[in-house]
């Protein structure tokens, strides 16, 4: 099979992108997914997304992770996919796009930064003071700690990953430092790369609805991260649910190539 596929990073969360809106690539399998994204053997990525057509919406994005399996919602992923929609010339003042949580609004702002909206959040488990769970299109295990680039986040993340609470569906886990009121500092443990990623889109943005310091009505959280800075927008409600939840910052191409496999 040849693929011109398409390699995108946003704040170093890395991607293939293949162009499947006339079918193309329909019949990719889990292990072919798992080879491009091969950092010594294929492409080598952290994700792969399929650009799919959609009735109603301007695409579809189906979600990779590197292990070749299907997932959950990505952030960042989605942010990319919206810059490589645009380069492929779809071009919207707000894209609208359906992906495994549901529907999305994007903009491309004028800088070449994308801000995705992402699913409501209604709850935060706080299993204790530093210890959070919630799902921001993908679930997120959120722990405060601190000297955050200190910490060994491959082995503690692996090691809450695959507990006994998370082993069958996996968690991803994100380590945070608190540098001030609206400033974080984010690491994330990814599931389905089974490995640490220089940012988690749907990472940040749980880890910034787990600020400490956020006041009902509008916040905005600048989040650090391995790959670069992110900032999150939302709305906190009285009751805990939060809504108009956008996670903005850079994505853009790297390279383009063309690969022929088995
Ligand atoms: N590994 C995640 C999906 C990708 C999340 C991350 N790359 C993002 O930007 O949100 C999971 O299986 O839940």
């Amino acid at each position: 099979m040849k693929l011109n596929f398409f390699k995108y990073q946003g704040t170093g969360n890395d991607f293939v992108i293949l162009d499947n809106r006339n079918h193309e690539y329909d019949a990719l399998t889990n292990e072919q997914v798992k080879f491009l994204c091969d950092r010594r053997f294929g492409i080598g990525a952290d994700g792969l997304m399929l650009l799919n057509s959609a009735a109603d919406y301007d695409f579809e994005m189906k979600y990779y992770n590197s292990d070749g399996n299907t997932s959950t919602m990505c952030g960042n992923g989605g942010r990319c996919l919206v810059k490589f929609a645009f380069h492929r010339g779809i071009t919207r003042t707000i894209y609208r796009f359906i992906a495994a949580d549901g529907s999305h609004e994007a903009e491309i702002d004028m800088d070449g930064t994308v801000s995705l909206k992402m699913k409501d959040v209604s709850t935060i488990e706080e299993l204790n003071h530093k210890d959070f769970l919630l799902d921001t299109g993908s679930p997120h295990y959120v722990k405060m700690v601190s000297d955050v680039m200190d910490y060994d986040v491959y082995q503690k993340g692996h090691d809450i990953r695959f507990s006994n609470k998370f082993a069958k569906q996996g968690v991803n886990v994100n380590f945070v430092e608190q540098k001030n009121d609206d400033e974080i500092i984010v690491r994330t443990y990814e599931r389905g790369v089974e490995d640490e990623t220089l940012s988690c889109g749907t990472g940040v943005t749980a880890s910034a609805l787990v600020n400490f310091h956020n006041e009902i009505g509008f916040n905005e959280v600048i989040v650090t991260t391995k790959g670069g800075k992110l900032s999150v927008e939302y709305d906190r409600h009285r009751e805990g649910s939060y809504s108009d939840i956008w996670l903005c910052g850079p994505a853009d191409m790297v390279f383009a190539g063309c690969i022929e496999i088995n």
